[in-house]
């Protein structure tokens, strides 16, 4: 099949990107500025904001599926910027939406647990969002300009995502890898409960929901409801580093920018029985990062 995925140079896109590869489907993959990913599929140079650009690369692409991880994620950043982000995860949203509608394509688009407000999590596909924050906000309607052109389309929402090697800005188990492996001492949050992801266990769910054209809601997310400071312990335990070094502290006590939930996990059950990319639990998401991380350092 022949697919298009945006944000290729990023943590999800790259990993997406790289698992088509390997099922030997086509791929055109979308970023912004120079190539920054291996592989062979053909890279075109596109800013998501700038419609008339998306438009045409997508009628020159002319794909059967189109896979939309693309988006501003520097929470903080949203916050400060509105602009920018209404602009990449809104206008750029609706841009790829209308494009694929124009070739016919199926669409996967890529949302997060934030669009939650955290009070009563972990959610299923059912549950109403109540985003706050530019980030969820901009992301909650990033989901309904895709469902607006594109009825059919599936929304993935994915969280807390992390992998090596690090793809896109730094993810929260590359930057816990960073830190602890050079025995400094971290801060992490005790009173956020998430369900951390495995970027390729992701892209293989983002995948398979592409390949079989499902729509609707799905949680594609990891299977273990965490909170932050357990996450950091158990990594500790599969990398051999000292737990010392984590100080629980709580998420209130961090000046940020944006409001973030507190309690935004999500439940995996439909995914767990209809998908074949099951999501992982998090004993073997970790197995398979710290494998991969050894297998980075020659080891
Ligand atoms: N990472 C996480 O923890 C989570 C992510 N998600 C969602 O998953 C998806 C993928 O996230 P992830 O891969 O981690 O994010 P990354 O930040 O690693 O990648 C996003 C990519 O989108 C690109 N991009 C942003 N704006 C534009 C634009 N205007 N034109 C072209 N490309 C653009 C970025 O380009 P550039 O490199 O130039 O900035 C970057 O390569 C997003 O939709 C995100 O909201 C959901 C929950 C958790
Ligand atoms: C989680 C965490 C972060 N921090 C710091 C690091 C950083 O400066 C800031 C924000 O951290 P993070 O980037 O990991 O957290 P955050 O930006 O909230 O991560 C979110 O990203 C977006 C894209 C999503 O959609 C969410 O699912 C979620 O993964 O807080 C801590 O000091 N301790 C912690 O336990």
């Amino acid at each position: 099949m022949r697919f298009l995925v945006t944000g290729s140079n990023g943590l999800v896109g790259s990993r997406v990107c790289a698992l088509l590869e390997r099922q030997g489907h086509e791929v055109v993959g979308l970023g912004r500025g120079p190539r920054r990913t291996g592989g062979s599929h053909t890279y075109v140079e596109v800013d998501l904001t700038r419609e008339a650009d998306v438009a045409a690369a997508l009628a020159s692409a002319s794909p059967e599926v189109v896979i939309h991880p693309a988006s501003m994620t520097e929470v903080d950043g949203c916050e400060k910027d509105p602009e920018a982000a209404y602009a990449a995860n809104v206008t750029a949203a609706a841009a790829v939406a209308r494009g694929a509608r124009k070739a016919g394509a199926h669409l996967v688009h890529v949302s997060t647990d934030y669009v939650f407000d955290g009070d009563a999590g972990p959610y299923d596909e059912a549950a109403l969002p109540n985003p706050r924050g530019v980030y969820a906000v901009t992301k909650h309607m990033g989901e309904q300009a895709a469902r607006t052109f594109v009825p059919g389309c599936a929304i993935a929402r994915t969280a807390v995502v992390y992998g090596w090697p690090a793809a896109g800005r730094p993810n929260f188990g590359a930057w816990l890898v960073g830190a602890l492996e050079k025995g400094q001492p971290v801060k992490l949050f005790e009173d956020q409960v998430v369900s951390p992801s495995l970027a390729d266990n992701v892209a293989a769910m983002l995948v398979e929901l592409g390949e079989r054209k499902l729509g609707g809601v799905w949680n594609t997310c990891g299977a273990t409801v965490i909170d932050r400071v357990g996450f950091g312990r158990a990594l500790c335990e599969v990398f051999g580093f000292d737990a010392k070094l984590i100080t629980p502290t709580r998420m209130a006590d961090l000046k940020l920018a944006s409001p973030r939930p507190l309690r935004s996990a999500m439940k995996t059950d439909k995914a767990q029985a209809q998908l074949a990319a099951k999501p992982l639990a998090l004993a073997e998401s970790l197995a398979r990062f710290h494998a991969a991380w050894k297998a980075g350092q020659g080891g």
